[in-house]
């Protein structure tokens, strides 16, 4: 069977980069059995052994496509791009884009200061959505830790503590950065002024109103979130745990269809899930 690459006038035309990647996959899966999207194009990096290959190969259902490196003719087939790559390749993929137009969904994480600065430029010239997690879950999570985050304003120390897969190469992973961040914010401070990253011999006592953060890596653990807010007495855990990486990409295809009557803008998933 041809899987679902025919143009369709309604359907949103996407193109993915990282074709060949855990997220790549996932993604390609997810559109061919979406009835909103059609696959337009794959990307994957120049000198990478997938180049030339269908990119639905590994579903044993052909799409007809060839996984091609470059961006340009890539993007001027779609109407939106998917990129879950690494930070220096989405914003190369970004800086096309914007000039073309086409609309992006960011799922990469592990962007500098300035990179995040560089995409809020391109946002004036055309519309994305950045998230450093898509899934539904996630996002609700980052909606209770804000409610428990004002309620355990004083009295409660915050320990967020993350665990992924052993291919990962950032951390701590985005998501545990956007929950301090989201935490931080809803008590009227700035996550930079309390984060404590790293502990390690004579710490001293733990510094009063930090946020601790704590990396787990191992295995094929697909993303495990946890936010501890320890009392006297008692202590709260809020955790989220992925065990598909199927809802990333769910929640990626919602962000290509709220970015469909968009022309310029950053958006988040709050603003997919209407969560804000
Ligand atoms: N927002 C969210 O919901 C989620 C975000 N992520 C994030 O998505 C990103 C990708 O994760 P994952 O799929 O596991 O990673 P993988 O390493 O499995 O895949 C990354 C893909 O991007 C390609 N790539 C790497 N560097 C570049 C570059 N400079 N230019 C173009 N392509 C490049 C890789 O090609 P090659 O193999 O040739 O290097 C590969 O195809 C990470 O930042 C991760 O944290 C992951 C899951 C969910
Ligand atoms: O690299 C991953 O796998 C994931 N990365 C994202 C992050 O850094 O938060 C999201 C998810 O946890 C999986």
């Amino acid at each position: 069977m041809t899987a679902n690459t025919a143009s369709s006038s309604v359907r949103q035309r996407v193109a993915v980069a990282g074709a060949s990647g855990r997220m790549g996959r996932m993604l390609i899966e997810a559109i061919l059995n979406s009835s909103d999207c059609v696959l337009a194009a794959a990307l994957d990096r120049a000198d990478s052994p997938s180049i030339g290959t269908d990119p639905s190969a590994f579903l044993g259902q052909p799409s007809g496509l060839k996984i091609e490196s470059d961006i340009r003719a890539a993007l001027a087939k779609a109407d939106c791009l998917i990129d879950f790559t690494r930070p220096e390749g989405t914003m190369e993929h970004l800086a096309v884009a914007a000039e073309l137009g086409v609309k992006v969904v960011i799922g990469t994480t592990g962007f500098s200061e300035a990179q995040k600065a560089q995409i809020a430029e391109y946002a004036q010239k055309t519309a994305l959505v950045l998230a450093p997690n898509m899934s539904v879950g996630v996002n609700v999570t980052l909606k209770l830790l804000e409610m428990a985050a004002k309620a355990l304003r004083t009295g409660y120390d915050i320990e967020i503590v993350e665990a992924h897969h052993k291919h990962k190469v950032d951390a701590p992973s985005g998501t545990a950065l956007k929950m301090g961040e989201v935490i931080a914010e809803a008590q009227g401070t700035k996550l930079a002024d309390r984060a404590v990253y790293e502990r390690f011999g004579h710490t001293g006592e733990r510094k009063e109103d930090s946020i601790g953060f704590a990396t787990v890596r191992g295995g094929d653990i697909v993303g495990d979130h946890t936010v501890l807010f320890a009392g006297t007495g008692e202590r709260i855990e809020i955790s989220h745990k992925s065990s598909s990486r199927a809802g990333y990409a769910q929640g990626s295809l919602r962000a290509v269809g709220y970015l469909a009557g968009k022309t310029a803008g950053q958006f988040d998933m709050f603003d997919v899930l209407n969560l804000r």
